[in-house]
Formats: C-alpha cells, structure tokens, sequence
C-alpha cells in the first residue's frame, strides 16, 4: 500500500461535521459531535468511481456548482430496491466541504492518487459497439443517457460505433486497428454480444495463426475483455453474469474493472467451425421458437411469448441421437443445487487444474484437448429417440423470464456444459417442464427429463423415424411400465464403444391422455421431420454436429 496516499482531516457534509480518513484502501467518514451511534461510511477505493471539485451531480444531468472548497466523490453504491440486495448498484455521491482550499486540492489530489493504484485493472480507452435495434430499440438512449456520463465521470475514453447492419461489430473487430482499446463493449442484447465475442475469438486466432475450423486445435485467449450494457430481449449472458438486467449496475462493473471468466462452447459440423456459443444451444422446442419468432421481430422481446405458444400448441418432437463426453462427477453434478457466483470454488479449482497442467504440457489449453484426443478422454454415451428438445447450455443461462435458468445449478467458467435431454412426452408433462422455469420447482424431476453434465456432445437428426401417426407423436404409444408410472421407450442404444446403454423414459399416465388428445385434434399439422439448432439467439444452418 502506498502511504502517501494517507490522509485525515475534519469535513463538512451539508451542516454535519465528519471525520474523514484515506487510508489506501478504504474512504471513511465518520460523524463528530455525537455521542451516540456514531456511524462510518466506509467506501472502497477501488469502487470509488471519480472525484469531482465543487458540488456536482451527474445523473440524470450534469449540474455543476463551482466552489472552490467543496469536491464531490462517486462511489458504487449497492441499492437494496428490486428485491436483488447487493445485486443492483447505484451512483453514490457525497459532497463534502473543507476549511479550506489548499485541504480541498489535499483531499481531490490524494483520491485521484489511491484511485491511480487501481488503474491497472480498470479501463482507460472502449471501444463501444450500440444496436440501435436491440430489444425495444433503445439502446442509443441508453448509452448515451445512463451511461456515457459514468465513462466520462471515470475518465473512459471512449469510441462509439452504432451499427448500421447485422455483423458490423463483428467484422470491426475481425478487420479494424484496435491498438489501444481496454475492452469492447456492446449496447444490446445477447446477440451483439455473441457479434463481439465472434469478432474477438477470430481475431485472436487469425492474429496467432490457429485454424478454428480444426476441433482439436487449441484456441488463444482473447486478449480484450467484454463489456455488456443490456438493451436487449433476452439479455442472458448479462444476467448470468451480473445477476441483474441494469444499465447503470453494468456500467459501473465496467468502469472499476470487475471481470467473469466465462465457458465457450465450439460448434462445429464435418467440415468447419460453425458458431461459438455461451448459453443455450437448443434443438428442438427452443430452435422451433426462434424459428418463429423471427417472422414476428416487429414484436420486440414479445416475440418468444407469442412463439413459445404457437411452438408449444404445434406438439412437436423430433428423432435423433446424441453423444456426450461426460464430465468428472466428483467434480460438480448439475443437481447439487449449488448457485454459480463471481468467485465459485468449483470455477476457480478448474482454472486451477488448466493451470496447472498447463504447466506440464505449455499451454492453457493443450489440457482441455486432452479430453478429446487421448485415452483421457473418457467414454462417450449414445442415446437414441424422439425428443422433445435437447439443449446444451455453458453456464445457468437465467434471465429475466427464467430467473434461475435452463440448469441452475451450471457453472460460469468451469469447462463443462450441462446437457438437458427432454424426451417426447405428452403436452402437459411438456408444459410442467417449462412452467417449472419460471418457478423455483425442479425442471429436472419430471420422469422424461434428464440432464447431464458433459465435456462435450454430437449430434445428428434421424429423420427416417419420423414415419408415425399423431398418437405416437404425443408419446401415447409403447408399453406402459406400470411400476414406474411411465413408458420405456422402444429406442434404447449402445454407445459407439458398446459400453453404456440408455433407456429413453416418457412421462404418460392414462387419464391424461384425453386431453392430449384434444390439444392434437387441435393442433396437430404434418409436422417437419427435423428442427434447427438454436444457438444464443441464431439459427444454425446445419443440423449435425460437433459441440466442445
Ligand atoms: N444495425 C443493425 N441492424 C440490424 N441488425 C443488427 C444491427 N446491429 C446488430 N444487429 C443484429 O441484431 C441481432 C439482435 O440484436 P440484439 O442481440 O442486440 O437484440 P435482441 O435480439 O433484441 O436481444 P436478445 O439477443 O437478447 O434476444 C444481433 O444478432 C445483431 O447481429
Ligand atoms: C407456461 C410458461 C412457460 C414459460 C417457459 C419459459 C421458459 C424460459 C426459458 C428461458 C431460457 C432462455 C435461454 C436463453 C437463450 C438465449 O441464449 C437466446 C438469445 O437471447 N434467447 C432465445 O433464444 C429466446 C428463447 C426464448 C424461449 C422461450
Ligand atoms: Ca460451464
């Protein structure tokens, strides 16, 4: 610590007097001239966000009051409004008036120095991509309203770029000089973030020469970090991460430097890389609904709800096979109902494991293709059947429609996905599933669910099982396990090594087949014989692939 940067005297704040004391670390205040319950303010330097002479306010305006005895300083403040304590911050701001000039000038120059301590882990220059058509197309006002005065009270300098057209972020960061730029940050939602993160993950490669379409190359980690200000539909990655959708919480996360590691999933077909995914790669129910909500972009984030129901109502499921890598269950399991935060002991002890046999083998990376490439790999699993969808997903992916996410209990930045399998079953077990995402209930005890954590997944469609009627469709058909209360699926396989075999179960009882009935006479059309691949938001344009 540096003791310079020490510094105690007598303040004023409106008619109280304090006791102020910099230490390095931390800005205290503590009121003089009360006997009783003498409270300190206690804010630390590194969440202080700048440091102001006169009385000055920022948001929602800037309004300065240019006294030559006063400073104002700006903290993080954690707001306890919005029901996520801790979660939601705030632009603090006390004002504090001194005896004098020359203790004012002390008081601004010995802040600005502490703060200068922590230059290393902040940003000085972004780089600032907005989509103007992000979510309900207000990403503009956003940036320039709630955030811009932030990175300017911090002293970020920083160059705006709004996109005129899909990929400009993108292809910015593929091409463009970014010399000098601390970070990129998007203005929208997770699809200009996964814009940024393609841009950045294959300028990274192209920059060391690495080919991204070979799956067992080991990729570079990118140098610059992601800033994301939420101004989307879905925003999942942002609240994942920061645990709530908030301009200005975001903004002050960027601005004092706070980082999260984060999973990359590679999606790859035969031939090439595909897409990089964070959140949900879904087939199935998830891909269907984005398929459809992309007739109906003129909807805003209104579209998945209007989607999610014509998707649901049309009662699909498709036949296909998945293979899973699975990871070390004495690691982690995705039932263990623990909650991934900053800081989670089970991300930490797998960087640490990369580290170190890193170490071994000389670089980040060459550990996690050591998984796919030698006896170390383990054993993939095979399973065959219809589906309702199957979605593999790097972290919990919560958002604000699913507060807790397709698998609550995924980790950020531990090197494992968590493979959601839901096999075909009739409407109302299918409808419990998802409700169970907007409730605290477990979406994985439902007897035609399963869900596993892997190190990685194939998949391909098996399109030439789709020859059957609307009964079967609804998962009606098929020998009932009376002792279970469920039906064994006919589709049982063995892995490629012979050694694992799985049992596909379904979630029907008898008495509610009438009403499955009843939703197929009202709904049923030919259904297609397979579905797309959502990946974070897009389409893919193949069906058959490798994920790692
Ligand atoms: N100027 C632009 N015009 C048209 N499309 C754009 C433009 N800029 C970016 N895009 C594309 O718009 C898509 C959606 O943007 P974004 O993710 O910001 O919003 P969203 O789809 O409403 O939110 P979410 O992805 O959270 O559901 C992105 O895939 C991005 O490539
Ligand atoms: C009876 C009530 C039923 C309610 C069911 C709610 C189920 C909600 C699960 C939410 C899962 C979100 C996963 C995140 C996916 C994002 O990477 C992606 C890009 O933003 N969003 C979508 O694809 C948008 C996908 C939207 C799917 C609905
Ligand atoms: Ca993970």
């Amino acid at each position: 610590m540096d003791t310079d940067v020490r510094l105690e005297s007598s303040l004023w704040v409106g008619n109280k007097r304090y006791r102020a004391v910099l230490t390095g670390w931390y800005f205290n205040w503590t009121e003089v001239d009360k006997n009783r319950d003498k409270k300190t303010v206690s804010v630390p330097v590194a969440e202080v966000i700048g440091v102001e002479e006169g009385q000055v306010e920022i948001l929602p305006q800037k309004c300065v009051e240019d006294t030559d005895k006063d400073f104002t300083v700006f903290y993080v403040k954690r707001s306890s409004s919005g029901g996520s304590y801790g979660l939601l911050w705030r632009l603090g701001r006390t004002q504090f008036s001194c005896p004098s000039r020359v203790l004012r000038d002390q008081w601004t120059q010995h802040l600005r120095a502490a703060l200068k301590t922590h230059g290393p882990l902040r940003p000085h220059r972004l780089l600032v991509f907005i989509n103007p058509f992000g979510g309900k197309g207000r990403g503009r006002k956003i940036y320039h309203s709630l955030v811009a005065p932030l990175f300017e009270l911090a002293g970020i300098n920083s160059h705006v770029i709004v996109t005129v057209q899909a990929n400009q972020a993108r292809d910015h960061l593929l091409k463009k000089d970014l010399t000098g730029f601390d970070g990129v940050v998007c203005v929208g939602g997770d699809g200009m973030f996964s814009e940024v993160l393609h841009g950045l993950i294959g300028r990274t490669q192209q920059e060391a020469g690495l080919s991204e379409n070979d799956p067992t190359v080991a990729l570079q980690p990118c140098p610059l970090h992601i800033g994301i200000i939420p101004a989307g539909s879905t925003d999942c990655v942002c609240f994942a991460t920061v645990g709530v959708i908030d301009p200005v919480t975001s903004a002050l996360h960027i601005i004092i430097g706070d980082s999260q590691p984060l999973d990359v999933c590679s999606v790859h077909n035969p031939s090439a890389v595909v897409r990089y995914s964070v959140s949900l790669l879904g087939y199935g129910f998830y891909g269907d609904v984005l398929a459809e909500s992309e007739k109906h972009r003129w909807m805003g984030p209104l579209r998945y709800d209007y989607s999610g129901a014509t998707v649901y109502l049309s009662n699909r499921s498709y036949a296909g096979v998945v293979q899973y890598l699975p990871a070390d269950p004495l690691l982690s399991s995705p039932r263990d109902n623990t909650r991934c935060l900053s800081g989670c002991s089970v991300c930490s002890r797998s960087t640490e494991r990369l580290f170190h046999h890193s170490s071994d083998s000389g670089s980040l990376y060459s550990s996690h293709l050591s998984q796919f490439s030698s006896d170390s790999e383990g054993e993939w699993v095979s399973v065959k059947g219809r589906f309702r969808c199957v979605s593999l997903t790097c972290m919990s992916s919560s958002c604000p429609k699913s507060p807790l996410g397709l698998s609550p209990s995924a980790h950020l930045a531990d090197g494992t996905a968590d493979l959601i399998l839901v096999w075909d079953t009739h409407p109302l077990g299918f409808l419990k599933f998802l409700y169970r995402h907007i409730t605290t209930q477990d979406q994985f005890d439902l007897p035609f669910v399963e869900v596993h954590r892997v190190k990685a997944i194939r998949f391909s469609p098996s399109p030439e099982e789709e020859e059957e009627d609307d009964e079967e469709k609804l998962g009606m058909s098929g020998a009932v396990n009376e002792k279970e209360g469920h039906h064994v699926q006919d589709g049982e396989t063995r892995s490629s090594n012979g050694s694992q075999q799985h049992l596909a179960p379904r979630g029907v009882t008898k008495h509610q087949k009438g009403i499955s009935s009843l939703l197929c006479g009202l709904c049923c059309r030919k259904a297609p014989a397979v579905s797309v691949w959502n990946c974070d938001g897009e389409i893919l344009p193949f069906t058959e692939l490798l994920c790692r």
